[in-house]
């Protein structure tokens, strides 16, 4: 399913003396079965792009296409109900949003919501703390006698039992450690990579942006600046200075080398390209 963005702009409070400008005048397509990563600066309408994603929030002006669903500002919000079953969204610390005793409980409750039985409920529940890497004895739990890094694949789990067709993160790996950031990142990876999960992160770290996504989109001012891949994106640093926003470490530490006479074509932007690059200038490769 694409969701295509039409001249979309929305303001807050729109009509009142507190209006101010989420985004502007943004047109683009995200693409069924890709990867999309959306940067930008604090304050840039990242969030305000994602909840026009499931219709939270409407066009003040424009249209959004979400499949074959048309949102515009006079859309009647009784009929939004299977956008948000399509679009499941993982908020900033999703695992605030657990509530029930069981874990199983509380994943099965967005399928029993839309009218999946119980038993096919809990089968789902089953199924998806498989899926997010949580041993099966978790699911008769209280989520909150569970970890933070825990509860966060609960509150995912919850989000996955929907079956959504877009699945929208926003910095899913914010207060994780480094490992239970890579495991996280990883474990999205395999949805996209094994079952064609289109996904929508939301994300500071250019590194997850080189590392997963295959399009960009760059706001900044509340309007989107540039799309492309990330080898497009992070081909002009200086275009990304002047927009407050870095390249991934591994082409960063490929400017020092650089800067020591080594030679990087194309640059490289993951470590598995940086070695590919690196080992031949060095002289290594084979050992033994
Ligand atoms: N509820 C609101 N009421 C009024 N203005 C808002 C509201 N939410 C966001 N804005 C404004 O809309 C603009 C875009 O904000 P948005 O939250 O979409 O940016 P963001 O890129 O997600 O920021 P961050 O990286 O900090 O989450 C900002 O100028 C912000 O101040």
């Amino acid at each position: 399913m694409d969701i295509t963005f039409d001249h979309v702009s929305f303001t807050y409070q729109a009509g009142t003396p507190f209006a101010g400008d989420g985004i502007k005048d943004v047109s683009g397509v995200i693409r069924d079965g890709s990867y999309t990563a959306i940067i930008g600066h604090t304050g840039s309408g990242k969030s305000t792009i994602l909840q026009h994603l499931n219709a939270l929030l409407k066009p003040t002006s424009g249209t959004v296409t979400i499949g074959d669903k048309v949102i515009t500002n006079e859309t009647n919000n009784k009929n939004l109900k299977p956008l948000r079953q399509k679009v499941g969204m993982v908020f900033q610390f999703a695992e605030n949003q657990l509530f029930e005793q069981t874990v199983a409980k509380d994943i099965a409750f967005g399928p029993q919501n839309f009218g999946v039985s119980e038993k096919d409920a809990l089968a789902l529940a089953d199924k998806m703390v498989k899926m997010v890497g949580l041993p099966h004895d978790v699911l008769e739990k209280s989520p909150f006698d569970l970890s933070g890094g825990q509860m966060r694949r609960v509150a995912i789990a919850g989000v996955l039992a929907m079956q959504p067709e877009v699945l929208v993160l926003d910095e899913p790996t914010a207060g994780l450690d480094p490992s239970g950031r890579h495991e996280m990142m990883q474990m999205f990876e395999q949805l996209h990579r094994e079952q064609g999960q289109t996904i929508v992160l939301v994300t500071h770290q250019m590194d997850d942006v080189a590392d997963y996504a295959d399009t960009v989109w760059v706001m900044a001012e509340g309007k989107l600046i540039k799309t492309g891949t990330p080898r497009e994106i992070f081909a002009d640093p200086a275009w990304l200075k002047a927009n407050q926003l870095g390249l991934p470490k591994t082409a960063q530490l490929a400017q020092q080398l650089a800067a020591k006479g080594f030679h990087f074509d194309p640059q490289p932007l993951t470590e598995s390209e940086l070695a590919d690059q690196l080992v031949p200038q060095i002289g290594g490769g084979q050992r033994g």
